[in-house]
């Protein structure tokens, strides 16, 4: 029993059988396994693992960290600062987990930014839709959220 969608069909050129998926008109010589529903949702992943440096400001639900106990930069500076950073990792002038050692606002800073896998349903939406909208090793642009200015990196 062939998954929906999948047809046994006989190569001319080979007289091999192979399986052509009559939605995707994609063809294979191997039997097909994985269930070709095309609107699977079996393309998002349960959880991802994401890195990220926080940048908080004056009105960031906590505006204290491990660095700062009173922050008072605006929400204007900590996307410059976030911004920078991105720059710096993208020209390889610093990597992400140097920055975030240095200057997140999150106790995440003392393991390089990260986060450890999490699923839906655990972080605040703006940062959960960025997270799983990244492939894995991608960066993000800003993210915000109620507690700040965050850069993103899927790690798997
Ligand atoms: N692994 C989880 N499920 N931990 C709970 C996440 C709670 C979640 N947090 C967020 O959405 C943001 C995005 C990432 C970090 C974060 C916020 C804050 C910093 O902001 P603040 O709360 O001062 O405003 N850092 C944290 O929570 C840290 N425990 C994250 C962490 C640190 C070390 C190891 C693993 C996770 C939320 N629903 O508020």
């Amino acid at each position: 029993e062939l998954p929906k969608g999948w047809e046994k069909r006989l190569s001319r050129s080979t007289g091999q059988h192979y399986y052509l998926n009559v939605y995707t008109k994609e063809s294979q010589w191997d039997v097909p396994t994985k269930p070709a529903q095309p609107c699977d949702n079996g393309d998002e992943p349960e959880e991802v693992q994401c890195s990220h440096i926080l940048v908080k400001h004056a009105n960031s639900r906590r505006p204290s960290s491990w660095r700062e106990t009173n922050i008072t930069r605006s929400k204007e500076e900590a996307i410059d600062l976030i911004k920078s950073y991105r720059e710096q990792i993208v020209s390889g002038k610093a990597t992400f987990s140097e920055l975030a050692s240095k200057y997140s606002d999150c106790s995440s800073a003392k393991r390089g930014g990260d986060l450890g896998p999490f699923g839906r349903g655990a972080m605040q939406k703006p940062f959960e839709q960025a997270a799983f909208a990244l492939k894995v090793g991608e960066l993000s642009t800003p993210v915000d959220t109620d507690s700040g200015i965050h850069l993103i990196e899927r790690i798997a």
